[in-house]
C-alpha cells in the first residue's frame, strides 16, 4: 500500500554541500520535510543556515554537491526562476523590496513573475495576499520604503505568498522585532500555514521557533547537530553548547 500522500516528503535534501574555497558552508546536510510541516532550523551565526536557503533556491548559487528534490523530482539543477515557478519561494534576510513601488505593485510583481499570473489574476492575487497578512487598507499605497518594520515583514511574506508557493522559506523573519511583534508575526506564520503553505523557518529567536515549529533541525559548522521535537532539541547538551561554547554548557 502507497503511504498516504501527507506522509511523503515534500521537499528533500540529500547530502547537500556548499563550498567556498577550502570553507565547507554547509556539509553534507540530508532531511526532508513533508507536506503541511512547519520545520524550523536553528544554529549560532555562520553555521550555513541562509547558505542551505541559497542551495535549494538556487538564489544565488547552487549546491556544490547532492540533490534537492520537490515532490520527488530533482530541482537543484534548475535555473532560479524555474525553482520557483516549480513552488519553492524564500525571503531574505535584508530587505529585499523594490523600494519605490508601493506594497501593492510589490506584490502584484511578484504574483505576475512568481506565480506566472494574468495581470487580472495578479491583482486578485496581491489583494487577497495582502488581506492574509493584515496589512491595513490605506498602507497599501505607500511605498515600501515608508512602511514600518513589520509592515515590511508583513510586505514580504504577501509577496512570497502572492507566488502561490508550496514550500515557503523563512530567513529570520523575527530579525528587528520587538516581542509584541514576534507574537504578532508567529500569527502571520500560522495564517499562512492555514492556507496549506508548508514552512521552513530559519530563526535565531527560540521561543517563535518553539510555538511555531513541529520538527527543529540545528546546524552547527554546516553540519546537522540535532533534529526532532523542538522543545526535545534545545535542551540536548551539544546544542546548548553550540549556543553558549562547551565550558559555560558545563561540558
Ligand atoms: N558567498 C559566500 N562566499 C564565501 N563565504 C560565504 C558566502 N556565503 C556564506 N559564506 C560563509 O559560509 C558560512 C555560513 O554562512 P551563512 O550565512 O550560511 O550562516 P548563517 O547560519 O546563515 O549565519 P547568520 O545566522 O549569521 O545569518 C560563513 O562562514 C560565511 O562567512
Amino acid at each position: 500500500m502507497p503511504e498516504p500522500i501527507d506522509n511523503e516528503p515534500l521537499l528533500e535534501i540529500r547530502e547537500v554541500t556548499r563550498r567556498f574555497g577550502a570553507l565547507v558552508a554547509v556539509d553534507k546536510v540530508s532531511f526532508s520535510i513533508r507536506k503541511g510541516e512547519i520545520f524550523g532550523i536553528a544554529g549560532p551565526n555562520g553555521s550555513g543556515k541562509s547558505t542551505l536557503f541559497n542551495v535549494i533556491t538556487g538564489i544565488p548559487f547552487p549546491p556544490s554537491e547532492g540533490e534537492v528534490l520537490l515532490s520527488g523530482k530533482p530541482i537543484h539543477r534548475l535555473r532560479p526562476h524555474q525553482i520557483s515557478r516549480a513552488g519553492v519561494l524564500r525571503t531574505f534576510q535584508k530587505d529585499a523590496e523594490f523600494a519605490t513601488l508601493s506594497a501593492r505593485e510589490n506584490v502584484y510583481a511578484s504574483a505576475v513573475y512568481c506565480g506566472q499570473m494574468s495581470p487580472a489574476e495578479a491583482k486578485d492575487a496581491a489583494e487577497q495576499a495582502l488581506d492574509d497578512v493584515s496589512l491595513a487598507g490605506e498602507r497599501r499605497a505607500k511605498a515600501a520604503s515608508d512602511l514600518s518594520v513589520f509592515e515590511r515583514k508583513q510586505l514580504m511574506i504577501a509577496s512570497a505568498i502572492a507566488g502561490r508557493p508550496k514550500v515557503l522559506l523563512l530567513d529570520e523573519p523575527a530579525a528587528g522585532l520587538t516581542k509584541p511583534e514576534v507574537s504578532g508575526l508567529s500569527d502571520l506564520i500560522h495564517t499562512v500555514h492555514g492556507r496549506g503553505i508548508t514552512i521552513v523557518l530559519i530563526e535565531h529567536v527560540l521561543p517563535l521557533l518553539l510555538k511555531t515549529s513541529e520538527h527543529l533541525m540545528v546546524l552547527n559548522q554546516g553540519a546537522v547537530i540535532a533534529s526532532g521535537k523542538p522543545e526535545e532539541v534545545v535542551r540536548k547538551p551539544e546544542v546548548v553548547a553550540a549556543y553558549l561554547g562547551k565550558r559555560e554548557a558545563g561540558l
